[in-house]
């Protein structure tokens, strides 16, 4: 019984951040819901950047918080294993739902592309980052990022697979596909207004810290391989070379595991 409530509830979760998410696409390019980036109830000019930055503050403490393996040792005496990462989907849902919600509208115009063709290239960039960021969750392992793999596994008593160190497909060109997805998707806009630039400036601030963060932990958890790749490919730009000196120089000061 405990087991099939489980499993209901990783389903149930893993919808609402479908929902969520889908939401969150058309919220940011402006269209086809009823709150968005640019509209709603507005406020001061002051007190909009405020609660703004509050709100994806509170995203982005909830998000990298949640995800560090030494919150997990500690949450998961509280959370059962299994549903840990159904849980930490749900309260992020919950988190960017709320910064949906509450956001408040900046509509200065910050830029304005007005040619045909640039706003067509804009809006395909649009598309192409959500796209890279869902392809890039079937990389890694699209159902043990949401949690149904762990739930699914716990319901047919069996141990949940641990995702392996992906190197293949977009994983060659940079080191996070998924977060270069997310910037091309919060850049690429004909009409940038301020509120749109508030949330893409923060957003990439944050996902620089975010992917510093996640990478201390893909070395403690993949040692010396995820060293050697961090010299090879580049953060976040295809093209450039990747960490080489600084990986190098934790290479010597530390002792490797693998
Ligand atoms: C939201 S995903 C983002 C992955 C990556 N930062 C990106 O932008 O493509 C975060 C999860 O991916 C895992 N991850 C990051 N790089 C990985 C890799 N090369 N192979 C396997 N898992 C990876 C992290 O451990 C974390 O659980």
């Amino acid at each position: 019984m405990k087991r099939a409530l489980f499993f209901a509830y990783g389903i149930v979760s893993y919808l609402i951040f479908l929902l969520v998410f889908s939401y969150a696409v058309a919220f940011i390019g402006d269209f086809a819901v009823p709150k968005t980036i640019n509209s709603g109830p507005e406020s001061a000019f002051w007190t909009a950047i405020l609660i703004n930055t509050g709100l994806l503050g509170l995203f982005a403490v909830q998000h990298s918080g949640m995800a560090r393996s030494q919150f997990k040792e500690w949450w998961t005496r509280i959370v059962p294993p299994s549903v840990e990462r159904t849980t930490y989907v749900l309260v992020a849902s919950g988190v960017l739902a709320l910064l949906m919600w509450q956001w408040r509208p900046l509509t200065g115009i910050v830029w304005e592309v007005e040619a045909g063709w640039a706003e067509t290239a804009l809006w395909a960039g649009f598309g192409l980052g959500w796209l890279i960021v869902l392809g890039t969750t079937f990389i890694i392992s699209h159902w043990h990022l949401f949690g149904l793999k762990q739930v699914h596994s716990h319901y047919r008593k069996q141990e949940a697979p641990k995702p392996q160190f992906q190197v293949r497909s977009l994983y060659k060109y940079v080191r996070h596909p998924l977060y270069l997805g997310f910037l091309i998707a919060f850049w690429s806009t004909p009409t940038m207004t301020v509120g749109h630039l508030l949330f893409a400036a923060a957003s990439t601030g944050y996902i620089l810290v975010g992917a510093t963060l996640e990478e201390r932990d893909l070395i403690a958890r993949f040692g010396e391989r995820y060293r050697r790749y961090r010299e090879r490919v580049p953060m976040l730009l295809p093209g450039l070379s990747g960490g080489k000196s600084t990986a190098a120089k934790e290479t010597s000061a530390r002792p490797h595991h693998s």
